[in-house]
């Protein structure tokens, strides 16, 4: 791992209006890390990815990624970064009048100029890869279980060959089995593809079995950071009845 981070956020505010969401909030994440991004519900999980990819714009502080400032830079320059990282959103995104394959293929087309073979070839390895059967790729997602979903949505955010990989609440809804089958896949793809992985989940077991760090969220910013076990000592009444409360006991067979 390298020492210079891979995201760099410092002194963030985020609002909606009068509603402040963050508040100089600071966070680092490492190169080659899977970072959980935990935190009670409405605490701003999801505003603070939307915020690190450019589709909330802050209202004060600075975010890096790859060491730019997305602000900073302009249109084709920006492109070019957001070739690097890929999203998959809460609730998977998949345009339900594509199928599966036409779906991985939307990021190709928008940034790429491969041709229609070559991007079927692609979609088709990257269903592969997101442990779908390849003839889930002409399927419509309404065709699809929730975890299979998932994992359609998981092969169109890794369509560019990301080095950074933003999942929001990726296994929300899925059966334990399901969702255990998902984490490991993360874990996999992570180790396989070099990839940066930026988890934002309410999932315990998901926690223990994929990340490396967990920054835990509250009070408009990072309360916490740190591996499981140097958050179980963190003194905070939040922080000790996530990793000490029944849930986070039974995950850890404590
Ligand atoms: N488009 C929006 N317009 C106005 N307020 C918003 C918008 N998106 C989010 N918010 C507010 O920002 C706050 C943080 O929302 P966010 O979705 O990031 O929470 P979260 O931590 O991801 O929650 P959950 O765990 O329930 O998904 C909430 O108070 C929410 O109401």
């Amino acid at each position: 791992m390298s020492a210079e981070p891979i995201i760099r956020i410092r002194d963030l505010k985020t609002a909606y209006g009068s509603h402040v969401v963050h508040e100089h909030l600071d966070l680092d994440i490492r190169r080659g890390e899977i970072i959980g991004i935990i935190g009670p519900s409405g605490c701003g999980k999801s505003v603070l990815l939307r915020a690190i990819v450019g589709l909330k714009q802050p209202a004060a502080g600075s975010i890096e990624v790859f060491g730019e400032r997305l602000e900073k830079l302009d249109p084709d320059e920006r492109r070019t970064l957001e070739r690097r990282w890929g999203v998959m959103f809460q609730d998977g995104a998949l345009f339900s009048n594509l199928t599966v394959r036409e779906n991985v293929m939307v990021p190709m087309k928008e940034h790429t100029s491969l041709g229609p073979q070559l991007r079927t070839e692609l979609a088709d390895m990257k269903i592969r890869l997101a442990g779908l059967e390849p003839d889930a790729g002409l399927k419509y997602p309404s065709d699809l279980s929730g975890g299979m979903r998932k994992r359609a949505a998981l092969a169109r955010a890794l369509a560019l060959d990301p080095e950074l990989l933003f999942l929001d609440e990726p296994t929300a809804g899925l059966d334990p089995i399901t969702a255990a089958g998902f984490d490991t896949l993360v874990r996999q793809l992570q180790k396989s593809l070099g990839l940066t992985v930026f988890l934002v989940t309410h999932d315990v077991d998901t926690l223990y079995a994929t990340c490396d760090r967990i920054a835990v969220l509250g009070e408009k910013h990072v309360l916490a950071v740190g591996t499981i076990d140097e958050l179980r000592k963190v003194d905070h009444p939040w922080v000790q009845e996530y990793f000490g409360g029944p849930r986070g006991r039974a995950a850890t067979g404590h």
